[in-house]
């Protein structure tokens, strides 16, 4: 965990009794770190979290992250200060959103090989008002665990077309990482706003109310709750100090808040179900915070690969971003790994992917280009799952192309963005993604053109 010095914000906007809209206002460096930041100056107070009475009449809330005796090392908990406690809104009552939710079933689960081409996106004029907001467009795919459990993770596309209005959303069940694939979002959370584009990802904490707006119009992109352990970076080991996701390319937004009254809705997602309240103000109402339990947001593009630079391909778990460890050392309940554009130069090397079988189970996504094991059929926005012992690999056109590549050149591999959830439970599909039209059924197929080779007098 780094250690950066507080960065209190040196722009302070004129406080101001008219409604007030929250904007973007630039973020902080580090991963959980211990942040303070005030939109208005003067606004956190001095020397204690609860003074008697919090500055210009704001109240003081604590969210905590992690138990109140977490180990220091573990403990996640932020104050924060704002016009009006989260606990002010209407009764909640269940929400109808049949698509999204944590029911991946108890019953058998195909050991198949699976892939699907990329979430529809909604038509313009579908939806409530119009239009489908990101609560709306949230698309169950698969997961494993459970919120009360806690571990395990849920996995969700989303396709939206429309900003969420006066709606607001927070995740009671866990962490949630969000994969944009298309379009840019504005997500303005209680902490501050964060603006996320694909090639980049954003992680919003468990409880955490936000709002997403779509500043591009129509947009997709991949979601993974996180039921256990908060995700963090990986230690690095052999590889030393630095590399992979460096800690000051996480970025945390300054506090910047909204006054706003009107009828607005707040959606919770609250032990695998939604649930809805009126609210008659916007919650991203927090004028100052401090503490390291904040959302934050990295670019991909700043991922420092490590890879081979004599020969073999070496397991992707030097390509981790975040890890949820789990119970059993070295063993994660949720890996969030990543294929960006590299340099292959491994010699006597079949250089991509190799066939294989995981004890952990495998959900890849594509935000971009192509993925180097597969020629074709995985598209961006498209998904595919290769669970506990399914074997795959390369498809038979890139095995065929990689075994006899020219291997005296390095090869740069551009213009690519994949991602893999990886976790050690087996990922079991929701139904409806399982029946789903896009999900591709001559998947199995990419293999079936891999030719027999063997001949037991030829040694090459
Ligand atoms: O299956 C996949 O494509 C993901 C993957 C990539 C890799 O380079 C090594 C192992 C692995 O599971
Ligand atoms: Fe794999």
């Amino acid at each position: 965990m780094s250690t950066a010095a507080n960065d209190i914000d040196n722009v302070i906007p004129m406080p101001s009794t008219d409604s007030v809209r929250q904007r973007p206002r630039g973020y902080m460096s580090g991963f959980g770190n211990e942040f303070a930041t005030e939109a208005v100056a003067g606004a956190l107070p001095e020397g204690q979290n609860s003074p008697q009475r919090a500055p210009f009449g704001l109240y003081a809330e604590q969210l905590s992250g992690t138990a109140f005796t977490a180990p220091r090392k573990e403990n996640r908990r932020s104050w924060l200060y704002r016009i009006r406690p989260a606990a002010m809104h209407g009764a909640f009552s269940p929400f109808a959103q049949p698509r999204f939710h944590n029911d991946f079933g108890d019953g058998p689960v195909s050991p198949d090989q699976l892939r699907w081409d990329p979430l529809p996106l909604p038509l313009s004029e579908s939806g409530s008002e119009g239009g489908v907001d990101f609560v709306d467009g949230l698309y169950t795919m698969a997961g494993n665990g459970s919120a009360a459990g806690q571990h395990g993770c849920g996995i969700h596309l989303y396709a939206a077309n429309r900003s969420m209005q006066g709606r607001f959303f927070y995740n009671a069940d866990g962490e949630t990482l969000i994969v944009p694939q298309l379009g840019r979002l504005l997500i303005g959370t209680e902490l501050g706003a964060l603006e996320v584009e694909p090639m980049e990802v954003a992680v919003i904490p468990r409880g955490i109310r936000f709002r997403v707006e779509l500043v591009d119009g129509a947009s997709r992109g991949y979601v993974c709750e996180n039921f256990g352990a908060l995700l963090r970076l990986p230690d690095l080991g052999p590889i030393g100090s630095n590399g992979l996701a460096n800690p000051r390319d996480f970025s945390t937004p300054h506090a910047s808040y909204e006054d706003l009254e009107g009828t607005f809705e707040l959606v919770a997602k609250f032990q695998g179900h939604l649930w809805r309240a009126d609210i008659g103000h916007s919650p991203l109402d927090v004028v100052a915070w401090h503490g390291n339990f904040a959302p934050y947001k990295y670019d991909l593009r700043r991922f420092n690969t490590i890879g081979s630079i004599s020969f073999d391909h070496p397991d992707p778990s030097i390509f981790t971003v975040l890890t949820s460890p789990s119970d059993t050392p070295g063993t994660a309940n949720i890996d969030f790994v990543i294929f960006p554009p590299r340099w292959l130069v491994a010699q006597h090397t079949f250089r991509p992917p190799w066939f294989h079988r995981n004890v952990a189970s495998e959900f890849m996504g594509l935000v971009h280009g192509v993925y180097d094991a597969k020629a074709g059929g995985f598209a961006p926005g498209g998904a595919s799952l290769h669970n506990c012992m399914t074997g795959h690999g390369p498809d038979a056109e890139t095995f065929e192309k990689a075994s006899h590549a020219d291997l005296s050149k390095p090869h740069v591999i551009t213009d690519t963005m994949a991602f893999m959830f990886e976790t050690r439970a087996v990922i079991r599909p929701a139904a409806q993604a399982f029946d789903a039209a896009h999900r591709q059924r001559d998947y199995q197929a990419c293999w079936a053109g891999l030719q027999k080779h063997f001949d037991p007098v030829g040694r090459d």
